[in-house]
């Protein structure tokens, strides 16, 4: 099932502010395609993902389209996005999975209630060794798994419902470079199957290892997409840039300066104060055709 998101805007009201979280987003995920969000801390990216699921707080308004088949997940009730979307047709794998289970209750006993919810056929014991766990694992508390073993127990909760559509937000964060590794494998083997895989990171390498597609994000704004393979050979973006050349596997030198407050964009390109090729054309904002800047 293919999701097609277009000009997805999420602003947060706030007493005397409004956050422009994200703004005017637009992708296309196919089947059996991994497209990587990519992009600094605070830029838009897991509250796109809380968008796309109806998970965000009463504050936020959300505006645009993100079609998944014929149904719109923005202009969805809450109803159909808690009885046909979320764990159905949409996976989450979250952010610190660990701090998403429930502490008093076994591995066992949160899979079977997912399971129970989603109606579905299957036993707590399949969907654990798919996802690389052994039956007895399950017996065990949040608090007893390895950092590892809470990220595959979050696997198997998203997908318990065998959903078209996963999304996983900072899959990899706290895992050493291994588990890295096998955690990248299971998210590409979801993609081989079939599924839409959306995979949110600031890790590139992660990113480079496992996706078709690349979105960078900066400031609440798609600023490049392109082919991953194209993207990590030759990026296009000056911030794209930047965050190649602040790899350690490459140049290792940071990009200069702050991303902006998302209270107060400007109207032009929201780079220019960090960019070296800024001009004053880069006050006038950059369409995003493939890639959003006037000199790329
Ligand atoms: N409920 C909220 N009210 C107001 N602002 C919010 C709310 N939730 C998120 N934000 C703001 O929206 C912006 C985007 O946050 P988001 O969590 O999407 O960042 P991110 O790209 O996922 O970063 P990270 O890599 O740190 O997870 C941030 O500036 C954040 O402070
Ligand atoms: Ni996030």
């Amino acid at each position: 099932m293919t999701l097609r998101v277009e000009g997805l805007s999420v602003r947060f009201h706030l007493p005397g502010a409004v956050v422009h979280a994200v703004t005017d987003a637009a992708f296309e995920l196919r089947e059996g395609r991994c497209l990587a969000l990519v992009g600094e801390s605070g830029c838009g990216k897991s509250v796109m993902a809380h968008a796309l699921l109806g998970l965000l707080p009463g504050n936020a308004v959300v505006t645009g389209h993100a079609w998944l088949g014929s149904l719109d997940l923005v202009a969805a009730p809450e109803r159909v996005l808690a009885g046909q979307v979320r764990g159905r047709r949409v996976g989450l794998i979250p952010q610190s999975p660990a701090a998403h289970l429930t502490p008093v209750r076994t591995a066992r006993a949160q899979l079977a209630e997912t399971l129970r919810e989603l109606g579905g056929g299957q036993s707590p014991d399949a969907l654990a060794r798919r996802a690389g766990l052994r039956p007895d694992d399950l017996d065990r508390y949040p608090h007893q798994l390895s950092g590892g073993m809470a990220q595959r127990v979050a696997n198997a909760l998203a997908l318990a419902g065998d959903p078209p559509l996963v999304i996983a937000d900072e899959p990899t964060t706290g895992l050493d470079r291994p588990l890295v590794e096998s955690t990248m494998a299971e998210l590409r083997r979801l993609c081989d199957e079939g599924r839409a895989v959306l995979i949110i990171t600031h890790d590139l390498r992660a990113a480079e290892q496992v996706a078709d597609d690349v979105a960078v994000m900066y400031a609440g704004r798609v600023v490049e997409l392109a082919e991953a393979r194209t993207f990590f050979a030759r990026p296009r973006h000056p911030y794209a840039q930047g965050l190649l050349d602040a790899l350690p596997s490459r140049a290792f030198t940071p990009i200069p300066g702050d991303p902006p407050e998302l209270t107060c964009l400007p109207d032009g390109c929201a780079f220019l104060p960090r960019c070296s090729r800024a001009t004053s054309r880069c006050e006038e904002l950059p369409p995003l055709n493939g890639v959003a800047c006037h000199h790329a």
